[in-house]
């Protein structure tokens, strides 16, 4: 679907938002050069606050930007754009109406006689996957099926462009797998009028998934730093090589790249090269570190004093910082910590989001990668922990091989790359449903 020769829809040129007044005055983005066009589906990333939402206020004409020009079909856009609408996460469906209800609303508030309404709200309800659930309501449903409605919903006013405001961060783990499937298929189906896509999103994979274009933006202030095409053809293997250099370039984009990631994460245990042991640190407390960074106003954060600020122990925070550092959420300078783009991604990402970001930084790491190639290649695609604490003990003393496989087995359990049995002393790997 990816057309990058389609028609011009939006052009924002040399776009700026500064919200405010006199002292207080600020620059919520600045020197903004977009261009959607038709076919095209486009992912908006970066961490919060770097202006994605005001851009979506802007584009859709809810907000009038300070400077420059916003363009839609080559008009200067004034006022309301009647040809985009939004998708929220938060679903914001009225609870007190059915499927239907909900679908029907905005037609009958533009006029649409109710017959006419209701016959267009059956078809969007059908094509969403939601049938036989019209007079359903909200708190019956799932949230995948809430956020289904509030895509029928938006596809009721009939937009050429349709702006999904981080769409399924609301959601578990596998409802937003199997909904971005479900999304991708109408999109790539044709079965929408839609003409193109803008999405909002803090999953790197998600973007990549999804996207044709995908738009890296920092903030102090708001700017787009990078615009990375995803020419690669639908279903998308994430695991296929393409896929896989793909997300390092994002990554590399938003961590401000360190060093290459083969000189900083060693080998595999069990070949030649140092193995690189895992810092011993507790998830919770890294996404504690990574928030208290992100809000506080200076870029740079003495280490000493962070212990202070957090009350923490310093060789503990030591740990943390190392952590952050291998995963590419923080760097180490003259004794500053600096949060990345990527850093504040994961701080500002919803609990989901967080998951498969630390999943697909911790794929990346020789450790992890060497418990999933084990564990992939055991029968039942599970091992007991003794098998793979002997395999670890050639490359560490037997009391740090312990420890390695604990961190590994925790940092592994949080991001769901794998499981452990407690009673049987046993690590799997969970099915996870993929969408074709
Ligand atoms: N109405 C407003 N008045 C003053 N400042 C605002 C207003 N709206 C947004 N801002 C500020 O502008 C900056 C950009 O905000 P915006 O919500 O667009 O970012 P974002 O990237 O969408 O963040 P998030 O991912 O958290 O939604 C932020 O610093 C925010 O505090």
């Amino acid at each position: 679907m990816a057309t990058s020769n389609g028609a011009v829809l939006v052009e924002l040129k040399n776009v700026a938002q500064r919200y405010g007044r006199g002292e207080k005055r600020f620059t919520a983005i600045e020197h903004i050069n977009l261009t959607i066009r038709e076919g095209e589906f486009v992912a908006l990333l970066g961490p919060s606050g770097c202006g994605k939402s005001t851009l979506l206020r802007i584009i859709t004409g809810l907000n009038r930007p300070s400077d420059g020009e916003v363009r839609y079909r080559g008009k200067s856009l004034n006022g309301v754009n009647p040809y985009a609408t939004i998708v929220f996460q938060s679903f914001a469906l009225f609870p007190w109406l059915t499927v239907e209800g909900n679908v029907t609303v905005a037609m009958r508030a533009r006029g649409m006689p109710a017959e006419q309404a209701r016959a267009r709200a059956i078809e969007l309800i059908d094509l969403v996957g939601l049938d036989g659930f019209e007079q359903a309501y909200p708190r019956e449903l799932s949230g995948g099926m809430r956020q289904k409605v509030g895509i029928a919903r938006a596809l009721a006013a009939n937009p050429e462009l349709l702006c999904l405001d981080e769409p399924f961060s609301a959601l578990d783990v596998l409802s937003a797998e199997t909904l971005r499937g479900e999304v991708l298929e109408l999109w790539t189906g044709g079965q929408l009028q839609i003409r193109a896509v803008l999405m909002v999103t803090h999953n790197i994979e998600e973007a990549l998934f999804m996207a044709d274009r995908i738009v890296v933006m920092d903030k102090g202030p708001g700017r787009i730093i990078a615009e990375v095409p995803v020419s690669l053809p639908h279903p998308r293997d994430r695991k296929s090589e393409s896929f896989v250099a793909l997300t390092d370039r994002v990554y590399g984009i938003l961590m401000g790249q360190t060093q290459p990631e083969h000189v900083e994460f060693g080998t595999e245990p069990g070949q030649a090269g140092r193995t690189r042991a895992l810092p011993n640190a507790d998830v919770t407390e890294l996404a504690g570190l990574l928030e208290h960074v992100n809000s506080t106003p200076t870029e740079r954060d003495d280490i000493y004093q962070l212990a202070e600020d957090l009350g923490i122990d310093f060789n503990n925070l030591l740990a943390l910082v190392e952590a952050a550092e291998l995963l590419g959420f923080a760097r180490v300078e003259t004794g500053d910590l600096i949060i990345t783009p990527l850093g504040e991604t994961f701080a500002d990402a919803s609990i989901l989001a967080r998951k498969e970001i630390f999943a697909s930084r911790l794929r990346r790491l020789p450790f992890f990668r060497w418990m999933l190639r084990m564990l992939e290649a055991s029968g039942e695609r599970s091992l007991r922990r003794e098998v793979l604490l002997t395999a670890l003990e050639r490359d560490f003393p037997p009391v740090e091989a312990e420890q390695q496989l604990d961190i590994a087995s925790k940092w592994g359990r949080y991001a769901e790359l794998f499981g452990y049995d407690d009673a049987q002393g046993r690590f799997f790997l969970e099915e996870v449903a993929t969408p074709a």
